[in-house]
This record gives C-alpha cells, structure tokens and sequence, in this order.
C-alpha cells in the first residue's frame, strides 16, 4: 500500500457516509453493463444500507449490474451467517435488484470445493472466457475488509487458499478466523482482475493487521491488488498511531 492510497477518516460514521459515497458514484459511472463484487462481514452493512436509500439508490444502475461475492459462509441460503443473505437484506432487497442479477455462492454443493468450482463456472460464464485478461477486468469494482487477523474475502494468512495463484475460486474447509465455518471464496487473481478495489476497514482490532499491511508484512490482505487503483478507507480507530509522516 502507498499512502496516497489510504484515507483516513474520523469517525465510523463519516467513514460510512464517504464510502457510500465513493461506491455510489464508481457505480453510477458503469456503462451497458457493469459487474461488482460484494463483500461480507458486520463493517460492510451501514454502508449497504446508505447505498440502498435516497439520494445514492437512484445513481445506481441496479438494472445494468451483475453482483457478485469475494465469499460465504458455506451454510445454507438464508442462514444468519450468509453473507449472500446479509447482502440481500441491506443492500440487494431494499434497493431492488432483480433476483437474476444476484449471482450467490452456491453453498448448497456437496462441499466447499464443488461450491468453488460451480462459483467458477459461474464467473467465467459471465465473463465469457476462463482465462482472465488484465485488459479486459472480470469486476468493475470489488469491495473488501479486512479481518483483524489481515484476512481478506476467505483467504487466510498461512492457508494454502491465500496462496493460490491459478483457480479463480477456492473452497475453505477451516476457517482461520470466526465464525468457524467453511468457507468459499475467490482467490487473489479473481479479486485483482477488477477496474477498481475498495478496503473499507474499521475499529481498534484492525490497526495491527493495517499496520503490518503499510509495512509490507506476508499478510493476504497485504498482497491484494487491482488492475485499477486499490483504496483504503479506514477510520481513526483503525488507523496506525504512526504519524502519516513517518509511515514507509
Ligand atoms: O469473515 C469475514 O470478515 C471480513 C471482515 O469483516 P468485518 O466484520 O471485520 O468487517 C470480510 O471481509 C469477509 O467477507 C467476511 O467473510
């Protein structure tokens, strides 16, 4: 991460309000047909719900975007832990997106793996190839956080999953940070194969991991990239006690 890169804010409130913001008018600027990648986790939610509401919702051409997910939970469709469900009731449901639009894991597979491979065939469908073209960005904008452990989507600092440099999608068996449940979820290459990605990171836990992040330190989150700018917007309470000065 450069620091050209991170935005600070003060508050979680004015960090919710400029995010939703910024994602609203990336969104608006999408022509005939755009794709985003959702993400899940409890930081995400206020800044669904601002997307969902007047004025943002009428930027948004809901009708001309394809959305899809960084990753689940693999439990079922509905289930508390979804973040397909949390998606929907935020974001998808209240602003009125058409259900053939919403492209959820299929956490109904057998197994984590089979959900990743069908999450794969899924992808390269809507792409219409299965190698992807750093000319030609799978997402037009992906959305992450950040665990407090610096895991991004469901790759997990010391997995093989964070490692992987060839599948698009890959199914998690353990997860390596709570709730403990298997997971699904895209891989470094399909998250970086995106016109745009937005961290959105907030609270006291995450500012060791974003300070191992500035650093350079082997952590999944540190080894995110895009074909297009990758931001950070945090908050105060996240942000390193480092003056900006003295940051590398
Ligand atoms: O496990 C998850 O959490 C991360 C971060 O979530 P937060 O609650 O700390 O905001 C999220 O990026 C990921 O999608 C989710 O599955």
């Amino acid at each position: 991460m450069t620091l050209h890169d991170l935005t600070i804010f003060d508050s979680r409130d004015a960090l919710v309000a400029a995010a939703a913001e910024r994602i609203a008018a990336i969104l608006a600027g999408i022509g005939a047909r755009g794709a985003v990648c959702l993400t899940g986790g409890s930081t995400i939610v206020p800044i669904y719900q601002a997307l969902a509401a007047t004025p943002l919702r009428e930027k948004i051409p809901v009708d001309r975007i394809d959305w899809f997910f960084g990753d689940d939970r693999f439990v079922p469709a509905g289930h508390a832990l979804s973040n397909a469900a949390q998606a929907q009731d935020a974001l998808l449901g209240p602003a009125g997106v058409r259900p053939e639009r919403i492209h959820a894991m299929p956490t109904h597979a057998a197994t984590p793996q089979a959900a990743a491979d069908a999450y794969a065939g899924t992808l390269a469908a809507y792409y219409g190839a299965d190698r992807l073209d750093p000319a030609r960005p799978l997402f037009d904008l992906v959305l992450l956080g950040m665990g407090a452990d610096g895991h991004v989507a469901s790759l997990f600092p010391g997995q093989p999953a964070a490692e992987e440099g060839a599948r698009w999608v890959v199914g998690v068996d353990e997860a390596g940070h709570p709730p403990h449940v298997p997971r699904v979820s895209l891989t470094l290459p399909a998250l970086a194969s995106s016109r745009a990605l937005l961290f959105i990171v907030a609270g006291p836990d995450k500012r060791p991991a974003l300070s191992r992040v500035i650093a350079g330190d082997d952590l999944p989150a540190a080894h995110v990239r895009s074909v297009g700018p990758v931001l950070w917007l945090v908050d105060r309470a996240a942000a390193p006690e480092t003056r900006i000065e003295d940051l590398p």
